[in-house]
C-alpha cells in the first residue's frame, strides 16, 4: 500500500475542547476512503486542517512523504493537488451551470478579480479550451442540456453533479469530498456514486468523503475510517466496520 495523505499524531484545540486529539491515520492512493464519526467527531476539523483553514495545535501532515502542514495556506494546498467540494454557495445559485465550472479554477487558486483582469489576454487564450473542457465534464455529468440553467434551479442531485463538475475542470489528485448525499434525493444518488467510482477509477482520483448517511458511505467507501472523540477508533472494510461493537457503540453513545 502506497498512501497519498498521511496524518501523524495531529492534534487540534479550540480553547478547551480537543477537537482532533493525537490522531494518525493514512489514505491510500488511489482508494475512496470514507471518515466517519458521529457528530462533534472532529471529522471537519480534520478538513480544515489538511487544507490550511486552522493551525494544527501539534502533529505534522504529508501528502506523498512530503510534508505539507503546519506550514502551508489553503492556497498552497490546492495548488499541490488537494481539492476540497463546497456546496454550491448562494453566490454561485446565482450563475448558470457553464459559468459554475468556467470560474472553478480561478475560485479555488483564489485568484482576485485583479489578478483576472491583468492577465487578460492569457484569461482569453484559455476561455476557449476551458469552455471545450467544460462541454466534455457536463457530457460526462449527463448535464449538457442544462449549461445555460441557472445552478440555483437545479434539483439537489444536479447540484451535487455540479459539485463534481468544478472538482474536475482543476485535475486534483485528492479530493476531501464533504457530504456527496446530502441534498440528494434517493433515486439520484446511484447516479452520483457512479459518477464518483468512475473518476476514482478512470483518472485515478483519490477520494476522501465524510458523510452521515451510512448507506451512501457503505456503497461508496472501502475503507471506512471511523474517528471518535478525536482519533480513530477503528477502520476496515464496510462489512467490518458495521460489525464492529465499538462503532455501534460510539453512535448509540450520541
Ligand atoms: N472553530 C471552532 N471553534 C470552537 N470549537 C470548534 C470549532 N470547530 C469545531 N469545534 C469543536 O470541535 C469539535 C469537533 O467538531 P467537528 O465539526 O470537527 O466535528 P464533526 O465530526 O465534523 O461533526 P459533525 O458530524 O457534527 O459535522 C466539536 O466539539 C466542535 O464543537
Amino acid at each position: 500500500m502506497s498512501s497519498i495523505l498521511e496524518l501523524k499524531n495531529v492534534s487540534k484545540n479550540f480553547g478547551g475542547i480537543q477537537a482532533v486529539d493525537n490522531c494518525s491515520l493514512e489514505v491510500e492512493e488511489g482508494s475512496i476512503t470514507g471518515l466517519i464519526g458521529p457528530n462533534g467527531a472532529g471529522k471537519t476539523t480534520i478538513f480544515n486542517l489538511i487544507t490550511g483553514f486552522h493551525p494544527l495545535t501539534s502533529g505534522e501532515i504529508y501528502l506523498r512523504g512530503e510534508k505539507i502542514q503546519p506550514g502551508n495556506s489553503p492556497n498552497d494546498i490546492f495548488r499541490k493537488g488537494i481539492y476540497r467540494s463546497f456546496q454550491i454557495t448562494r453566490e454561485l445559485s446565482k450563475i448558470t451551470v457553464l459559468e459554475n465550472l468556467l470560474i472553478a479554477p480561478h475560485d479555488q487558486a483564489g485568484e482576485t478579480l485583479w489578478n483576472n483582469w491583468i492577465n487578460n489576454k492569457k484569461v482569453e487564450q484559455e476561455e476557449e479550451e476551458l469552455v471545450e473542457k467544460a462541454l466534455e465534464i457536463l457530457e460526462f455529468l449527463d448535464m449538457r442540456d442544462k449549461c445555460d440553467e441557472y445552478a440555483g434551479n437545479l434539483p439537489g442531485g444536479d447540484r451535487k453533479l455540479l459539485e463534481l463538475g468544478r472538482m474536475m475542470m482543476v485535475e486534483p489528485e485528492l479530493v476531501l469530498l464533504d457530504e456527496p448525499g446530502a441534498g440528494v434525493p434517493p433515486g439520484k444518488q446511484r447516479k452520483v456514486n457512479e459518477r464518483i467510482i468512475e473518476l476514482n477509477e478512470e483518472q485515478n482520483i483519490t477520494f476522501l468523503v465524510v458523510e452521515h448517511d451510512m448507506a451512501v458511505i457503505m456503497n461508496l467507501c472501502h475503507p471506512i475510517m471511523v474517528l471518535v472523540n478525536g482519533s480513530l477508533l477503528t477502520e476496515g472494510s464496510p462489512e467490518e466496520v458495521q460489525n464492529d461493537e465499538r462503532v455501534v457503540k460510539a453512535y448509540l453513545g450520541e
